[in-house]
């Protein structure tokens, strides 16, 4: 069988250039394109120098079209203007878009609900599958413990991140609401500052970090009367998200559309 063509976009970024790798060590797939924003310092570069493989024989472009219409699917891990700019293009083209970008607002999801309709979207704010595991947990223990105890998403990040709260806290947060059968909407709270009154009652809260070179780290307490449980997820290197979201990739090829999580990819039930 002939390997699944991908395009990395967003290639000179962190996850760009994790990606490349990852590509270069999976059996079954093989870097198709490069792309990167117009006026980055890195077009004409080769892809696999900057993921510090040395030359792959793929050059950095920002031109998008012919690329992919010789392809089958494109990894994004970029900035939410990209994402949905890119997924009009796959869908037309019928290639899997795997979107790890996060920060997308409400009016871009529905961009990309509206082009799985044609074309297969596997998107989450985290592809490893600890932190897909954690969600599960999550869930469960959100179920089990009941709104008595107190709920709060925890994060932190290198200092480069720019959205807050992260895409993984927003999906911990999420589960948090789906274990309690509540919408995520109408209990979080997102931001505390100054006199805030006492706790809401059923609140989950976010709270985010900054700093240094921290790939992720995410902690869910959920803090009863008089003990407190926290499940925790450290990711200590890039490459995780990297073969997840190609591992994404080869799952969706020749599937039919639709917008699918990381979740579809690992087989974790729904309970
Ligand atoms: N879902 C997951 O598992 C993970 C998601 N992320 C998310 O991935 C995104 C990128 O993260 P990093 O790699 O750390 O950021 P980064 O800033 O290092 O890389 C982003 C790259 O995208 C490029 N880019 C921006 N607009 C573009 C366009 N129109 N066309 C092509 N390229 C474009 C930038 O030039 C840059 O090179 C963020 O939203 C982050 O939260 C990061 C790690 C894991
Ligand atoms: O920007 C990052 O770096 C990360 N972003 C994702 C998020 O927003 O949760 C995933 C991971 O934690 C790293």
């Amino acid at each position: 069988m002939t390997d699944m063509r991908l395009i990395v976009l967003g290639a000179s970024g962190r996850m760009g250039r994790a990606l490349t790798r990852a590509i270069a060590e999976i059996e079954g797939v093989t870097l198709a394109g490069a792309l990167e924003r117009e006026g980055s310092a890195h077009l004409g570069a080769d892809a696999g120098e900057l993921a510090g493989l040395g030359p792959l024989g793929v050059r950095v472009t920002d031109d998008p079209l012919p690329l992919v219409a010789h392809a089958d699917g494109v990894v994004d891990f970029t900035a939410p203007a990209a994402t949905v700019a890119i997924a009009e293009l796959a869908a037309q083209a019928r290639i899997v878009h795997v979107v790890g970008t996060t920060g997308l607002s409400e009016t871009d999801l529905d961009r990309l609900d509206a082009v799985a309709r044609h074309a297969v979207v596997v998107r989450s704010g985290n592809m490893s599958l600890g932190v897909n595991l954690l969600a599960a947990l999550v869930r469960q223990a959100a179920r089990a413990l009941g709104p008595d105890w107190d709920i709060e998403v925890l994060e932190m990040h290198h200092r480069a991140k720019v959205d807050a709260p992260s895409g993984t806290a927003l999906l911990l947060g999420e589960a948090a609401a789906e274990g309690r059968e509540v919408a995520l909407k109408d209990a979080s709270v997102r931001v505390r500052d100054g006199h805030t009154g006492p706790r809401a009652e059923g609140a989950i809260g976010f709270a985010t970090l900054r700093g240094g070179s921290v790939v992720g780290e995410h902690t869910v307490i959920l803090a009863g009367a008089g003990e407190r449980v926290e499940l925790v997820h450290r990711a200590e290197d890039r490459m995780i998200f990297a073969r997840g979201a190609v591992k994404a990739a080869l799952w969706g090829f020749g599937r039919k559309p639709g917008h699918y999580s990381m979740a579809d990819v690992l087989g974790l039930q729904r309970d």
